[in-house]
Order: C-alpha cells, then structure tokens, then sequence
C-alpha cells in the first residue's frame, strides 16, 4: 500500500460507469484503483479477495493460473459488476481479451479498462518491495506472457507505471474524463 500522503486528485468529469484496473500482478492496480474510487466516490473492490482459495494457494506456491482456474472468478467479478446498484472500481488483472469480453458482457452499462503498463524490471523491483502479499515474483514472467494488450480496445488507456502513483492517476482520471 501506498502511503496516504497524496494530494487529493481532481475527478473532473466522472466516466458513469464501473471501471476495472487491469495489468499483470505489481502494476499498481490496487494503488491506482482506490485512488480512483476516492476522487470518484465509487466503491473499490479488490478483485484478488474474489479469487476461489485454491487459486490463492496454487498462486502462492508458484504456478500460473489456467483458464480454468480464472473462470469462477471472473463470472464473480462480472455478476458484481452486473450486480451492483451503481458503478465501481475494480482491480482485476484481465490479462487476455476473452476475459475482459467476460467481464463487459456484465456490465450494465459501459465499462471502462485502465491499463496499467510497465518494464518487467520495473515490475519485479515492486513485487519484490510489497511484503505480506500471496504473489510470489517468480510467477511475473507468465503473468507477462499471458497479457493480450488492450490497446484499441472501447474506453480503453493505458498508462506507464515508470511514474509517480499522483501522475498514474490523474492521468487515468484525464483519460476517463474523456471517455
Ligand atoms: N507509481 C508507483 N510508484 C512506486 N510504487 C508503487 C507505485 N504504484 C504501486 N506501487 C507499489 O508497488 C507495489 C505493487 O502495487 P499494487 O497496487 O499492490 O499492484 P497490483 O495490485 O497490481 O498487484 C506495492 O507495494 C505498491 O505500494
Ligand atoms: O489472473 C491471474 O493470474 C491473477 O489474477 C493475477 O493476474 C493476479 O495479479 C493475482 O491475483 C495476483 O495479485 P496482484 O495482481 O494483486 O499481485
């Protein structure tokens, strides 16, 4: 976790509907997506707390997820975004294009992906500073390997991680303002 010490963002004009902050596992998605909801008002949901706890465990000991396994999670993360009252912010890795169709297929309305982006070494040096998380950093090359670029995608962005967490969100809160 970040340290709350920021300057509270501008939320500008507020994309209506729920948002998910997808990248492969150390991209800042939790970072990114509560600051998002904060500026918003939305909910924040962690994706990860969804995750059945056979996932969590296999994950834990080093070995990648399948499709398989990551379907009863994303068909959670989509009846929550079907279900819920208004629009939220979820952090959720949708690594490959099936998924992310999954998960728009359940929202009601629009749903917007901010993609967070950054070198493996960038990547790594984070995973290796986070402490008290499942995610070992040895699973990051299979993460990378498995993401599908989002780029071209409807209310889509992506944005470089190599900056300050301040800057990743206002400009996730400019390129959703535009949405
Ligand atoms: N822009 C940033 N600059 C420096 N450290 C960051 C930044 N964004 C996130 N972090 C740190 O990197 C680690 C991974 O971030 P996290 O939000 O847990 O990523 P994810 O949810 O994608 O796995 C955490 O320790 C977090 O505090
Ligand atoms: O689809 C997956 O392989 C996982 O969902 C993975 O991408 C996710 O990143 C983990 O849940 C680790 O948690 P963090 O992303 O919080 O590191």
């Amino acid at each position: 976790m970040i340290e709350n010490r920021h300057r509270p963002s501008r939320p500008g004009r507020r994309f209506p509907g729920s948002i998910v902050v997808m990248g492969v596992s150390g991209s800042g998605k939790s970072s990114v997506g509560e600051r998002i909801a904060e500026a918003y008002g939305y909910p924040f949901i962690e994706g990860d707390a969804l995750h059945p706890p056979e996932n969590i465990r296999k994950m834990s000991e080093g070995i990648p997820l399948t499709d398989h396994d990551r379907w009863p999670w994303l068909e959670a993360i989509g009846r929550l975004l079907a279900e819920s009252p208004g629009p939220v912010v979820v952090a959720c890795s949708a690594l490959k294009l099936s998924y992310r169709e999954k998960l728009r297929e359940g929202a009601p309305k629009r749903l917007a992906f901010v993609h967070l982006h950054g070198a493996e070494a960038v990547l790594a040096e984070r995973m290796q500073h986070r402490t008290g998380h499942f995610m070992p950093t040895s699973l990051l090359k299979t993460q990378l390997a498995t993401l599908e670029d989002p780029t071209g995608e409807a209310n889509t962005v992506t944005i470089n991680i190599d900056q300050p967490l301040d800057a990743i969100v206002e400009e996730a809160l400019a390129a959703l303002g535009k949405m």
